[in-house]
């Protein structure tokens, strides 16, 4: 489907540094739109219903992948998460860039609809950095972490598939390439022509 604005997916096993990665991001960057998904996980401490994810009940769940609503959704670690179309298609269609954090299976069916967007992979620095950053986190309990870990490899050997690749070990430096990345795609001819169309207007380039 053709829409003017960005859509960046954003992949990587849990613990791998997403979500920090994202949300510094947005700290300094509000032209760049996170999507909010569905999931049927319990919220961890902090989390607010329609903040982190909408909180979704299986029935619930159902009645989405039912009604079509989804652009994509998936399996993972034993619950179900997805993107809804609503909560994108209108924002990309108004020329808004949104990012998108979701899993590599999400990722690869996103590209099916969507074949402008670029899917980006972080990667842990090892093995022994992403379990010490699960544990440190403090947010799931061993059997889950366990679980995690043993999708990792699942998760990784996926790699290959996507547009970018960062490698998470110096936050800051993981960060700038983040930024690159999206500074890139917005510097394309199509970006330009619509941020600074008054440029490209007063040059008489069409
Ligand atoms: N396919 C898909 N995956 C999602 C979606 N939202 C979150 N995920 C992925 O589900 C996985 C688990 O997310 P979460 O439970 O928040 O834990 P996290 O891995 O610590 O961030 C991560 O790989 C997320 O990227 C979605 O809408 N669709
Ligand atoms: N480059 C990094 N160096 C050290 N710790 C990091 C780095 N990036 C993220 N972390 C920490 O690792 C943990 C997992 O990060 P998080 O963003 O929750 O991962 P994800 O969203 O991929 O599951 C968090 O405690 C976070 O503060």
């Amino acid at each position: 489907m053709e829409h003017p604005g960005n859509l960046f997916v954003v992949a990587a096993p849990s613990g791998a540094g997403k979500s920090s990665l994202v949300k510094a991001l947005r700290s300094f960057d509000a032209r760049v739109y996170p999507s909010v998904s569905h999931t049927t996980r319990a919220p961890r401490g902090q989390e607010k219903h329609g903040r982190e994810y909408f909180f979704a009940s299986e029935q619930e769940f159902d009645a989405m992948v039912a009604n079509n609503a989804f652009v994509e959704w998936a399996n993972v670690h034993g619950k179900r998460y997805g993107t809804s179309k609503k909560g994108i298609q209108d924002r990309l269609a108004n020329g808004e860039d949104v990012l998108l954090e979701i899993d590599y299976q999400g990722a690869l069916q996103v590209r099916e609809s969507f074949p402008q967007a670029v899917l980006i992979f972080i990667l842990p620095p090892s093995w022994e950095e992403l379990r010490s950053r699960l544990e440190n986190r403090g947010e799931d309990a061993p059997e889950v972490i366990e679980l995690r870990m043993k999708n990792a490899e699942e998760e990784m050997a996926q790699v290959g598939k996507f547009d970018f690749v960062i490698i998470n070990e110096l936050f800051e430096s993981a960060l700038f390439d983040l930024k690159a990345i999206i500074h890139a795609q917005r510097l394309k001819y199509a970006s330009q022509r619509r941020l600074r169309g008054d440029v490209f207007d007063s040059l008489n380039l069409s």
